[in-house]
């Protein structure tokens, strides 16, 4: 299944309740909650209150991406404030297969993300263990930037190493997703995809609908 995952961060946030309940109407599956704490990105965010309060506005799924140093140490409260999935950078995670577990044990979907220079290879061992690998197709802590095309390979390789295991791992795509370059990433072996920019600049409702259009393409 090919799955929409808008990220707020590129919504208007004095209109956020609203933003979300558009996009969430009109199909999306997944609400993408991008938590940046200043020190593993540059940009800070938004953290547990507002994932919190949004959380009345919509049953969709809470995808929670952590831009955070040492994630492990807000799994409880991140939980607590209504995520169903958990994704954290391989990059900021000492252990990374406590984290990963901490996730699963606390009852939620569990994901490891990748920035767009780090090889696929520090998934060897932990790749079985996950429900999704997000791979970062901008460098984190910004919306709004050009995707970069050689995350594209990257995508083709993650989808063969899973066939090849005999996984079913989700693959998302997070930074300069747009109607125009989602093809490619769904030939490439895609399945979710995180749109800020291509949603929420505009009419959220519509913009949702011009990518899931472009899904049932291939679900037909
Ligand atoms: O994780 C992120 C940034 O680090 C965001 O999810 C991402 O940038 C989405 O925004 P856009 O679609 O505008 O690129
Ligand atoms: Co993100």
């Amino acid at each position: 299944m090919l799955i929409l995952a808008p990220s707020i961060l590129a919504a208007d946030f004095k209109n956020l309740g609203q933003q979300v309940t558009d996009t969430a109407n009109a199909g999306a599956r997944y609400i993408h909650l991008d938590v940046m704490d200043g020190a593993f990105v540059p940009s800070i965010s938004f953290g547990m209150p507002v994932i919190a309060s949004l959380r009345s506005c919509t049953d969709r799924i809470f995808d929670v991406h952590m831009m955070v140093e040492e994630p492990g140490r807000y799994i409880s409260d991140i939980k607590a404030a209504g995520a169903d999935l958990i994704c954290v950078h391989a990059e900021a995670c000492r252990h990374l297969d406590r984290t990963v577990n901490q996730i699963k044990e606390a009852g939620l979907k569990a994901g490891v993300a990748l920035n767009p220079a780090t090889p696929l290879s520090v998934l060897d061992c932990i790749l079985p263990e996950l429900d999704m690998v997000l791979i970062m197709t901008v460098n984190p802590g910004f919306g709004g930037q050009k995707f970069i095309p050689y995350t594209l390979e990257k995508v083709r390789n993650l989808r063969s190493m899973i066939k090849q295991r005999g996984l079913e791992t989700d693959i998302q795509v997070d930074g300069g997703v747009t109607c125009d370059n989602v093809r490619d990433l769904i030939e490439a072996g895609a399945n979710v995809f995180v749109a800020g920019s291509a949603v929420f600049k505009g009419d959220a409702a519509a913009n949702t609908r011009k990518f899931l259009d472009i899904f049932e393409e291939y679900e037909r």
